[in-house]
């Protein structure tokens, strides 16, 4: 295997065998880093981490080598850069090191890549210019993304990091679902209008929804719900998205494990007037202290269910405000597409909260919509229909994998350019 791009090859034919066979994936979250290096010939895992609490004393780093143990290690991590050193140490433990001649490349997860940005794309310095112009609008996430990249590229400067965008699967929405409907100029000035986020997870679940269906994506309409800590759903017509829940910021649409997701904007207004909160104030209130840990002090949905089968009653109202939302997507999403094939689940709540899948499709047969009780409360791995075998409407649970995706988009894109240097 040649460590490095092939000499040019006079072909527009992409040569993915004259690449290095593996990507690193990197995804920088506000507090935490979840990475994993691929092997592109067989898809396999070489090794999986996540480090948490960044910035705090209490920093953990958990890696897991491919059929080996996982090490585990807790100390303060100061910040991303810290981070990052530190998984490329633990990868240099079992021979994986990012200065090995294997890797062809690493992919980045940027969560906001604005109108810009429709298709993954090689970070050059305008590129991160470009996604350092955006914070505004991701604060939480786009200052870590850029940090991992800036990292990565110091420790390996000769490499393509590619980004892949959180927007770019939902830059086909129509203007009907894209605008706000305030006054045009100011929304343009700003460049205020609905981008759609977790589009990485929504792509590769609607996909892996058509083929459990049997089908070409072209071929059905999917509304996706990504209930992860943040959540969002989508509607996706014919592989295309037409519709999300979240819009500027990861901030609007459903109920989510910190954030408020949607209410009227005056809100905040009257908190500024009346309650005498600054807008950094409110904003930490909104992104930090509400959602399902505003209404009742637990984000996590295990924690949620244990406290509602105690008789909780905080707990209880939490779960049900969360439904709700849920339903009322749903519900629109249905209306917007028309004709709904399948109705997906996925991300940490969605895989594996049966009773949030219960709760959300109850009362819906008049839609088509309904849970097999048995199939809905086994366990696994696999995408499957939990959908009694008569059902007008597909309910199915498809685990997301935003990491896989990103290392195929990411192999794509640099075997594409490998195959016209
Ligand atoms: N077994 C489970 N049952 C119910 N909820 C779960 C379970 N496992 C994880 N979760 C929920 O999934 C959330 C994390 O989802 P995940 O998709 O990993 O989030 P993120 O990528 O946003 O960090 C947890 O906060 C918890 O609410
Ligand atoms: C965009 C977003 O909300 O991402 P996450 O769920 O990883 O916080
Ligand atoms: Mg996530």
């Amino acid at each position: 295997m040649s460590p490095h791009p092939s000499p040019a090859v006079p072909s527009d034919e992409p040569r993915p065998d004259s690449l290095a066979p593996r990507v690193l994936v990197l995804n920088s979250g506000s507090s935490s880093v979840k990475y994993q290096l691929l092997d592109m010939r067989d898809r396999s895992r070489l090794a999986v981490g996540l480090v948490e609490r960044i910035g705090e004393e209490t920093s953990r780093l958990r890696h897991t080598p491919l059929g080996g143990r996982s090490r585990e290690w807790t100390g303060s991590v100061a910040d991303h850069e810290a981070a990052l050193k530190a998984v490329a140490e633990e990868l240099a433990r079992d021979g994986l090191g990012l200065d090995s001649p294997e890797l062809a490349a690493i992919g980045h997860r940027v969560v906001h890549g604005g109108k810009r940005f429709t298709e993954p794309t090689v970070i050059d310095d305008a590129v991160l210019a470009e996604i350092e112009r955006l914070i505004p609008v991701a604060p939480l996430h786009n200052p870590a993304n850029l940090t991992g990249i800036r990292t990565a590229r110091a420790l390996r400067p000769d490499l393509p990091q590619v980004a892949v965008f959180d927007t770019a699967f939902h830059t086909t929405m129509p203007e009907a679902a894209a605008r706000y409907a305030i006054d045009v100029e100011t929304a343009d000035r700003h460049r205020i209008r609905r981008y759609g986020f977790h589009g990485t997870s929504h792509a590769y679940v609607s996909r892996a929804t058509a083929e459990l269906l049997g089908k070409a994506p072209e071929e059905v309409n999917v509304i996706v719900l990504h209930l992860g800590n943040g959540a969002s759903a989508s509607a996706v017509r014919a592989g295309r998205c037409v519709d999300t829940s979240m819009g500027l910021t990861p901030l609007e649409g459903l109920v989510m494990g910190t954030r408020s997701g949607d209410m009227d904007p005056a809100v905040i207004f009257h908190l500024m007037r009346v309650g005498g909160m600054s807008a950094d104030e409110i904003d930490t209130l909104l992104n930090k202290r509400s959602g399902l840990i505003g209404l009742c002090g637990d984000n996590d949905m295990r924690e949620i269910r244990r406290r509602i089968d105690e008789g909780d009653e905080r707990a209880r109202l939490a779960f049900d405000i969360y439904i709700h939302r849920l339903k009322k997507y749903i519900g629109a999403y249905y209306a917007v597409l028309g004709r709904v094939d399948a109705l997906a689940f996925t991300a940490g709540v969605g895989e594996n909260a049966a009773p949030v899948r219960e709760a959300a499709v109850a009362g819906l047969e008049g839609l088509g919509l309904a849970v097999d009780p048995e199939l809905n409360a086994a366990r696994g791995d696999e995408p499957r229909i939990v959908s009694p075998a008569h059902a007008r409407v597909a309910v199915a649970v498809v685990p997301t994998d935003e990491e896989l995706e990103i290392a195929a988009q990411t192999y794509a894109l640099v075997g594409k350019r490998n195959g016209k240097a």
